[in-house]
């Protein structure tokens, strides 16, 4: 077996593992990144990038076309050389296969030559992230059913498309495929879409859906699939489902299970990996991204890459910090959330005064015939605002001012002497702070 010493070894070349090897080669340190697809991971290849290029081709009223050869384009064709190059110009080796811990420090990589041992003195990045999770519906597996890997390779819209689970990716595919033209039809089995949201931002999206013609059913629980060579059929306790695509968007699965978590002494049945203030999990083991639980989002995998490497590089640095994660899901009107959720903070023992306000009773709202509502969650006692929903055009934008008081445990009242431009869509904000009475 070929035996390789270096520093740092990145299992899994993700959206914080590609900035990590970067960042500590131009540091100085000697990288190796273990890569079994494509430098980058899901973000640029399968998740964010071609995701929010398909939404914008949908809004302008461009063609399905006009989204693939821009998504071709911006993947070169899925060819991670525009990843690859910056890393490896920065002095970082690429080692191409499926790799395992073999002990604190080792990684143990199958590529097409045979097995490769690599040694990090320092240590091992873990930065693994998900796959599709499919889940056992009886039929399903025989199928030629999308997920977000093959999706992004459409060049028409399908006439008609079933998606199954009204999570982030479903809300955001079903919008868009609806408006590309395909009768779409979007079934969830919890009681809402979008649950993890606040009722308040579910209510919004599911009407705003139906008013576009998509066939939104919740509580509904798909029994069987069938395809029978033109057509998929769902079978469903709110009657049959026939589509001529059906997208699988129910979650996301681990790459956990077979990295050899239990070599370093961790459970290699977990779904997360635990990680302290510095990102380390182990022995000389540091894990970022969508393994670490702490929110499936690019933006968490660069904030905790950033953090590792501080500490890799023996350097003081930031400590992490999750109390005012943000995240938006990009539909129209976006769906954009910072810190609790009302449901959340409750649960946590904390009592909370919330605010709301709806979109369209602002001038701004009223003038661009917008739907939506912000709503605010406040500690009672102290009036620190500990949660925020943005459900507007441009709530990813709009969220970023609640994003800063979340952070900064700002209160209602200092809030609300703030001056809010008129007419702009973040003077709703100022509705909802008003709303909870503090
Ligand atoms: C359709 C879609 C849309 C999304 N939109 C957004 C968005 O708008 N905004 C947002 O913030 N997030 C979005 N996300 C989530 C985002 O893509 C992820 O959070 C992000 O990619 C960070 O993931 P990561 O760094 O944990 O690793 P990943 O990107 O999952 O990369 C992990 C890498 O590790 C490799 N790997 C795994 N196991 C091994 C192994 N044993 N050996 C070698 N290599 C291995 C994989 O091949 C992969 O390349 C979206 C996701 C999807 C699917
Ligand atoms: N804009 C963004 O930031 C963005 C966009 C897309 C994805 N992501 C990330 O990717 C992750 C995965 O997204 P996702 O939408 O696949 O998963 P998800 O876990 O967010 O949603 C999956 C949905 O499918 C439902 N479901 C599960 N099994 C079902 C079944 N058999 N029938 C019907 N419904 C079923 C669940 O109840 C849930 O509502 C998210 O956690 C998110 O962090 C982020």
């Amino acid at each position: 077996m070929r035996q390789v010493e270096t520093d740092v070894v990145v299992l899994g070349v993700g959206s914080g593992g590609e900035y990590a090897a970067r960042r500590l080669a131009r540091a100085g340190l000697d990288v190796v990144a273990v890569e079994a697809r494509l430098v980058g991971g899901e973000c640029p290849f399968w998740g964010c990038t071609p995701s929010k290029l398909m939404i914008h081709a949908a809004r302008e009223g461009r063609t399905a076309s006009s989204a693939a050869r821009r998504i071709r384009e911006a993947t070169h064709d899925w060819h991670d050389d525009g990843h690859t190059e910056p890393m490896e110009s920065a002095g970082v080796r690429i080692v191409r296969g499926h790799g395992r811990l073999d002990g604190p420090g080792r990684v143990r990589v199958e590529t097409d030559e045979g097995s490769v041992l690599v040694t990090g003195r320092r240590g091992v990045l873990l930065n693994t992230g998900t796959s599709p999770a499919v889940p056992p519906v009886a039929g399903l597996a025989g199928t030629p059913y999308w997920t977000n890997r093959e999706v992004f390779g459409v060049e028409e819209a399908p006439g008609s498309l079933a998606v199954l689970g009204a999570g982030n990716i479903g809300c955001e595919l079903a919008q868009a495929f609806g408006r590309l033209g395909s009768r779409v039809t979007l079934l969830e089995s919890a009681e809402r879409i979008l649950a993890p949201e606040e009722p308040e931002a579910s209510e919004v999206v599911a009407r705003v859906l139906r008013q576009e013609g998509i066939d939104v059913r919740t509580r509904t629980d798909v029994e069987r699939v069938s395809h029978d060579g033109t057509c998929f059929e769902l079978t469903t306790g709110s009657g049959a489902v026939r589509a001529e695509h059906l997208l699988v968007a129910t979650g996301r699965r681990p790459h956990l299970d077979d990295v050899g978590l239990e070599t370093v002494g961790l459970d290699p049945t977990a779904s997360t990996v635990e990680v302290d203030e510095h990102c380390r999990a182990a022995e000389r083991l540091w894990a970022v991204g969508d393994v670490t639980g702490h929110g499936a989002y690019t933006h968490m995998s660069l904030y905790q890459a950033r953090i590792a490497v501080h500490d890799l590089l023996e350097e003081d640095g930031p400590t992490a910090e999750y109390h005012a994660v943000s995240r938006v899901t990009f539909t129209d009107p976006e769906v954009a959330g910072v810190g609790l959720t009302e449901a959340q903070a409750r649960e946590r023992g904390l009592a909370v005064v919330v605010g709301t306000a709806e979109v369209d009773s602002s001038p701004r709202g009223w003038i661009d015939e917008a739907s939506g509502v912000v709503k605010v969650v406040a500690d009672a006692g102290s009036g620190v605002v500990v949660g925020a929903s943005v459900v507007a055009p441009y709530g990813g934008e709009v969220v970023g001012l609640l994003s800063t008081a979340v952070h900064a445990r700002l209160t209602v009242p200092t809030l609300r002497g703030m001056h809010f431009a008129y007419p702009t869509f973040h003077r709703v904000v100022e509705r909802a702070l008003r709303d909870t009475g503090l």
